[in-house]
């Protein structure tokens, strides 16, 4: 992507600003959240504690020279990042190192008791166990009998709107949903992600996920139905390696859906039988690649990343953070052409997001203007808009 001036990486060292919100106000939040999750012991609580103080008032601290993934960490530039704020890094660097070192203070990574215990387990339970999902997957009865496309449409904006279960954003946006007098869906290329997946047609689909729980069961269910109805011929599905940004999904709650979806009454249990078969004879796999934690954009992605989505039919983005690394987390004008900034992306690719943070591209100046008349500079943040864009 050339070094374009009018679109500066997203740091967050401006006072009042979201990013500076994020990590001022978001962060401490999470700590608090996850000290109360479990019974963690004292050095637990003061490993809490000193990363508290730490990105709050203190520098980048380095991994510990035992650390298995320090190397990894240098190649993503810890050296350049350790011993500066955690505001005057770029935002996308410092938010992800707070996951791995939250991670790391309760004994995520090991060796001990704790090691892979995921400390945002109760609240991604919570939410998929919510009476919203029962909700949810009865509402699947419905579909049964309306024509493919518009199954498909309704399957599509399922797992769309999914992406507001986000419980990080959660922590901090109470009563957002209310607002938005502007059009929800402030960018819609579906009918080109359609014909990118017609039926019949031998695709790969790759979707990268986002949240679990009542974010992954429609991506599921989206997977599901285009593998049934042969607009593609296999999929892979994109999970974290391990915890991060309190509710992305790791391969344990792809299994929680299924069980979830398989225990359901109705339509819901024959979609978990798919999958589930699915699953078993490798028309869909699941791959949990480090770079899916990685503090950096997807133009930065490493080989092997690069040739799965170059072979990919289409990759689907799933959500915000997503969406900020494909286009390189910088403040690019609304107007900025999607294709422009995406052209490094080495396949059809599709993004599908809530508007949860600055980032954006791709908006018509018709649009810009009727969003920025209706709720100011809101509409960026208050994840109550959405996105479909592909190229
Ligand atoms: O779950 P999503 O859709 O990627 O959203 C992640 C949220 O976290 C943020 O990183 C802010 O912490 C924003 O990108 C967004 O508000």
């Amino acid at each position: 992507m050339p070094d374009t001036p009018f679109a500066p990486v997203i740091l967050g060292n401006v006072p009042g600003s979201f990013p500076h919100g994020v990590l001022a106000e978001r962060h401490p939040a999470i700590i608090r959240q996850v000290r109360e999750a479990f019974p963690y012991g004292p050095a637990q609580r003061r490993a809490l504690d000193e990363l508290l103080e730490s990105c709050t008032e203190g520098t980048i601290e380095p991994l510990p020279a035992d650390a298995p993934d320090r190397e990894r960490w240098l190649d993503w530039g810890a050296d350049t990042c350790t011993g500066r704020s955690w505001y005057d890094v770029p935002w996308l660097w410092s938010e992800s190192y707070f996951y791995r070192r939250l991670l790391a203070a309760v004994g995520y990574f090991g060796p001990g008791a704790w090691q892979g215990i995921d400390p945002f387990r109760p609240a991604k339970r919570a939410e998929l166990d919510a009476p919203e999902t029962d909700r949810e997957l009865a509402a699947l009865d419905g579909l049964r009998d309306l024509p493919e496309p518009e199954r498909g449409r309704a399957l599509l904006h399922g797992s769309l709107w999914g992406n507001r279960a986000d419980l990080g954003f959660r922590l901090s946006a109470e009563g957002a949903e209310e607002r938005a007098p502007a059009p929800a869906l402030v960018a819609d290329d579906s009918e080109r992600l359609w014909s990118l997946l017609p039926p019949g047609s031998d695709a790969t689909l790759v979707l990268v996920a986002d949240n679990a729980g009542r974010e992954l069961v429609p991506d599921l269910l989206l997977i599901a139905h285009l593998l049934a109805e042969g607009r593609a011929a296999r999929a892979v599905l994109h999970v974290k390696p391990y915890p991060y940004y309190v509710s992305d999904a790791t391969t344990a709650d792809v299994l929680d859906a299924l069980d979830r979806l398989r225990a359901a009454p109705g339509a819901a249990a024959g979609y978990g039988r798919q999958l589930w078969s699915a699953l078993a004879d490798g028309r869909l796999a699941v791959r949990a690649h480090p770079f899916s934690c990685a503090p950096l954009p997807y133009e930065r992605m490493p080989g092997d990343l690069r040739a799965e989505f170059a072979a990919a039919t289409l990759t689907v983005l799933k959500g915000d953070l997503n969406y900020r690394r494909l286009v390189g987390d910088r403040m690019w004008p609304p107007t900025t052409s999607f294709a422009a900034a995406t052209a490094y992306f080495p396949g059809p690719v599709a993004a599908l997001r809530m508007l949860k943070s600055e980032v954006i591209t791709g908006l018509s100046a018709g649009i810009e203007a009727e969003l920025v008349a209706a709720e100011g500079q809101r509409w960026r943040t208050d994840g109550t808009h959405a996105l479909i864009q592909v190229r």
